[in-house]
């Protein structure tokens, strides 16, 4: 998945379409939805490729289920909820996917999985400044397995993660893994990182991979070289 991380639709196209043939879905996030609205993921479906919309919602159960049933109506694939908001919201996530469904103005149901810690909070972070205390890798699968409880069919973990949220909820649950840094690439604001590859022999579903395609100067080359990566024996 390419987190098409961009200011605007014009530059989100290019890139798009630069990366068509590729297989890759695309992963509309808040910087590119904020600036260009439903249109763009319209757009990018009309293009043939399958959209994670990434808002994460956080918010009370009402809200929440009405912004699952307009996402729903947008035709997505998959879009997420955090996990912190509890089960009672990622229920009502459902519900609004199925709402949408039953009133007819969605022909099929997106997957929706939960974030558990984003992959920039640190061990240290997480005891520290938000307050949760324990091993970081323990708080993940808790929230991975309040997810499962509620009906959600993954989460958003990093991929360092994947063995135990997959030993703690089955092989079934989806995990879709940013921080994700092929050897050599700038890390940035990501902290649990591995390489494609790591990530892959971790077991993981789906890669989020943003800046190391999106910035480089050929984002074609950039894709190739993680692909090829990730084939190698
Ligand atoms: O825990 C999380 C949840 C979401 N993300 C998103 O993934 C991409 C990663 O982009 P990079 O440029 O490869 O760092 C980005 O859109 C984040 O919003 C995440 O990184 N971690």
């Amino acid at each position: 998945m390419v987190a098409l991380d961009k200011p605007d639709a014009k530059a989100a196209v290019e890139l798009a379409d630069r990366l068509q043939g590729s297989g890759c879905w695309m992963k509309v996030g808040m910087e590119l939805f904020y600036a260009a609205g439903p249109a763009i993921v319209r757009e990018l479906k009309s293009k043939g490729f399958r959209i994670f919309l990434d808002l994460k919602m956080h918010d009370i159960p009402n809200t929440v289920r009405g912004g699952a049933r307009s996402i729903s109506r947008l035709g997505v694939d998959l879009f997420n909820v955090h996990a912190a908001g509890g089960t009672a919201m990622m229920e009502a996530a459902l519900e609004g996917v199925r709402d949408a469904l039953e009133a007819g103005d969605a022909e099929r149901a997106p997957l929706v999985i939960a974030v558990t810690q984003l992959t920039s909070t640190s061990q240290q972070v997480l005891n520290a400044e938000i307050g949760i205390a324990g091993k970081l890798e323990d708080a993940v699968v808790h929230y991975a397995k309040l997810a499962q409880a509620a009906g959600l069919q993954g989460v958003v973990a990093s991929p360092l993660e994947v063995p135990a949220i997959k030993s703690a909820c089955g092989s079934g649950f989806l995990t879709v893994t940013p921080g994700i840094r092929p050897r050599g690439a700038d890390v940035g604001d990501q902290i649990r990182i591995t390489t494609p590859r790591e990530a892959i022999d971790g077991g993981t579903d789906y890669l989020v991979i943003g800046r190391p395609i999106t910035a480089a100067s050929s984002p074609q080359d950039a894709l190739d070289y993680i692909l090829k990566e990730m084939t190698e024996s």
